[in-house]
C-alpha cells in the first residue's frame, strides 16, 4: 500500500534531479554567462504569457520592455537566459551590432529556427518560415517583384490612396477625429499591399461591404487571421467551434482562404497583361513557368497570404506610431512639415522621383522605428559549437562559448536604445538620421541575407503617405475629459502604450487630423 506514494515521490525527485543537472550543465556550457535563469523559457508559450515573476517568467511583451536594461544588468551587450520548463533551454541574447552581424551574416552557422514559425504555416510553406534550399527557392521566385519599377508603382498607387481617403473618407471635414490610428493606417498599408502586390484594387467605399458569397470582408478577415493567430496555434481544430470568438477565428481562416483562392482563380482567367508584380512571380512559378520545381497549390496560398501579412501590419504600425509621435511632438511635427513644404510644390502631387529630396520624412520613419520596430526579437540559433563576442560595461572584450542547438536572439530595442551607440535613446530626435549614425546599430528590418524584402517596398510607400498627410493636415493627440491634467510623460506613455502581437501592436493612438489652411 505504501510502495505507490514511494515510488510516485521516487520519479518526482529523479525527475528534479534530472533537471537540475541538466540546468547547471547548459549554465556551464556557455561559461556562466550572466542573465537570466528561468523556470519557464520566455520561447514557450507559458513563458510568454504568464506575468513576469523572478525566476519563473519575463513577461509578456518582454524583449520591448525591457530594452537595454537587461543588458546594463549584466553588464555586457549579450546576456544569456537558461530555463528548465518545457526542456533545458540555453539562449544567448544580443544587443551588440559586431555580434549581431556576424550572426546575420552568417546563414549557414546561424540559420532561422522554422519550428519558431509554426504560426505562420498553418496554410502550408512559404518564404518567411523556411529556410535552406526551399527558402532559396521563394526568394528567388518573389525577388523580381521588388525592383525600381514596382516601387513607381507603389509610390503612384500610395498617392492615389491618400487622395481616396481626403476626397471620399474625410470629405469636406476641417477636423478628423480617429479613436485609435490603426483604423485608417491598416486600411492604408492592407491597400497598397493589395494593389501594387496583387493587382487587386479596393476603393474606400467597396471596403465595407460584404461580397456576394462571403460572409466578412477581405479586410476583416485578413484582421481576424493576424490577430488571432497563436489562438489558432493553440487550439486544436475540432475545438474551433466552442466559443463565438473561436467560431469568428475559423470563418476568418475560411473566408480568407476562400478569398485567395478566389484572387488566383480571378488573374488566372484573366487576360494575360504584362505584369511585373509579385503575385505574377507567384503565379508563373505555379504554373512552373519560371524554370525549376513549380510551387504547389498550398505554396502559393501560404506565400500570398504571408505576403499580405508580412506587406500589411508591420506598416500600419509603424505607420501609427510615426502619426502619434509627430502628434506629441509638435515642433518635430513643424519641422517635417516646413522641410516637406520647401521640396514640393503646393500645387501638385509628389512624384517618386522626388523620394530621394524627402530626407527628413526619412529621418523620422527611421527614428519611429528605432524606437518602436515592430519585429522586436529575431530568432537563430547555433548550428555549430562556436562563440560570439561582445563588450563589456568596463570596454573590456568578453568571448561567450555558444554550444551547437542554442537558440540566439536579436534583441532588436536591446540595440536600438544601447547608450553606446544612441545619445539620449529614449528621446525622439529624427535629426540623428540626417547626419553620420551607426548604421550596425540600426537592425528593423533585420540584416544579411535574410533581412526584409520589403524594406524598400516601405520605404517607397511610408514617405509617399507622410507626405500626402503632413503637407495637409495638422496631427494632435485628441483631447479627452478623463485625461485632463495628465503630464506630457504620462500622455506619451499612453498614446504610445503597446502590447506584444504578431508585431508590437500600438494599444490605442486617438489622434486628430486638422486640415491646414
Ligand atoms: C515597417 C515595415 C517593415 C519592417 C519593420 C519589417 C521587418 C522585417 C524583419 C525584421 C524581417 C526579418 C524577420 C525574421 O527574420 O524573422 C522581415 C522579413 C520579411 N519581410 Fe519585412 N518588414 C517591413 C515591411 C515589409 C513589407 C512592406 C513587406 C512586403 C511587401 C515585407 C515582407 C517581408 C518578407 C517576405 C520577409 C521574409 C524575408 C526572408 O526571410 O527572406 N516586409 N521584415
Amino acid at each position: 500500500m505504501q510502495t505507490t506514494p514511494l515510488l510516485i515521490g521516487s520519479f518526482i525527485l529523479l525527475f528534479v534531479c534530472q533537471k537540475l543537472i541538466g540546468f547547471f550543465r547548459a549554465v556551464k556550457s556557455i561559461g556562466n554567462h550572466p542573465g537570466h535563469r528561468l523556470l519557464f523559457s520566455p520561447a514557450s508559450v507559458l513563458g510568454s504569457f504568464l506575468p513576469k515573476t523572478k525566476y519563473v517568467s519575463l513577461g509578456q511583451n518582454h524583449t520591448f520592455v525591457s530594452k537595454h536594461t537587461v543588458f546594463e544588468a549584466a553588464g555586457c551587450d549579450i546576456h544569456s537566459s537558461v530555463s528548465i520548463i518545457p526542456n533545458i533551454r540555453t539562449m544567448i541574447v544580443l544587443a551588440d551590432p559586431a555580434a549581431i552581424k556576424e550572426v546575420t551574416s552568417s546563414r549557414a552557422r546561424f540559420p532561422k529556427p522554422v519550428h519558431f514559425y509554426k504560426a505562420l504555416s498553418f496554410y502550408g510553406h512559404n518564404i518567411v518560415a523556411s529556410e535552406g534550399e526551399e527558402w532559396k527557392k521563394y526568394r528567388k521566385i518573389s525577388a523580381p517583384a521588388f525592383s525600381d519599377r514596382n516601387n513607381k508603382l507603389v509610390w503612384d498607387e500610395s498617392v492615389k490612396i491618400m487622395e481616396g481617403l481626403f476626397t471620399d473618407v474625410w470629405g469636406d471635414k476641417d477636423a478628423i477625429t480617429v479613436d485609435h490610428c490603426v483604423d485608417i493606417t491598416l486600411p492604408i498599408a492592407l491597400f497598397v499591399i493589395g494593389v501594387a502586390g496583387f493587382g487587386r484594387n479596393v476603393s474606400w467605399k467597396e471596403d465595407v461591404v460584404i461580397p456576394p458569397g462571403h460572409q466578412m470582408t477581405f479586410k476583416d478577415a485578413l484582421h481576424i487571421v493576424t490577430t488571432d493567430i497563436f489562438v489558432k496555434l493553440i487550439v486544436p481544430d475540432w475545438a474551433m467551434r466552442l466559443t463565438p470568438r473561436l467560431r469568428r477565428a475559423k470563418l476568418a481562416f475560411d473566408e480568407l482562404h476562400r478569398y485567395m483562392a478566389e484572387m488566383i482563380r480571378l488573374r488566372q482567367h484573366s487576360e494575360k497583361v504584362d505584369r511585373h508584380d509579385l503575385f505574377s512571380s507567384l503565379l508563373d512559378a505555379n504554373a512552373g513557368d519560371l524554370g525549376g520545381p513549380a510551387l504547389t497549390e498550398d505554396e502559393l496560398i501560404s506565400n500570398i497570404y504571408i505576403f499580405l501579412v508580412a506587406g500589411h501590419e508591420t506598416t500600419a504600425h509603424t505607420l501609427c506610431f510615426t502619426f502619434g509621435l509627430l502628434a506629441l511632438y509638435q515642433e518635430e511635427q513643424e519641422k517635417l512639415y516646413q522641410h516637406i513644404k520647401s521640396t514640393i510644390p503646393s500645387d501638385r502631387l509628389p512624384t517618386y522621383e522626388e523620394m530621394p529630396l524627402l530626407t527628413h520624412s526619412m529621418a523620422v520613419f527611421y527614428e519611429t522605428l528605432r524606437l518602436f520596430p515592430p519585429v522586436a526579437a529575431i530568432p537563430k540559433f547555433a548550428a555549430e559549437d562556436t562563440t560570439l563576442s561582445a563588450t563589456d560595461s568596463k570596454g573590456v572584450k568578453i568571448t561567450v562559448p555558444v554550444p551547437k542547438g542554442t537558440d540566439i536572439t536579436i534583441a532588436v530595442p536591446g540595440l536600438h536604445y544601447n547608450p553606446r551607440y544612441w545619445e539620449d535613446p529614449h528621446a525622439f530626435k529624427p535629426e540623428r538620421f540626417l547626419k553620420d549614425w551607426p548604421r550596425d546599430a540600426f537592425v528593423p528590418f533585420s540584416a544579411g541575407a535574410r533581412a526584409c524584402i520589403g524594406r524598400k517596398f516601405f520605404e517607397t510607400e511610408g514617405i509617399a503617405i507622410l507626405t500626402m498627410l503632413v503637407s495637409r493636415y495638422k496631427i494632435t493627440v485628441k483631447e479627452e475629459p478623463q485625461f485632463a491634467g495628465e503630464t506630457f510623460e504620462e500622455r506619451k506613455a499612453r498614446v504610445l502604450a503597446n502590447r506584444a502581437g504578431l508585431t508590437v501592436t500600438p494599444l490605442r493612438v486617438p489622434l486628430v487630423f486638422t486640415r491646414r489652411t
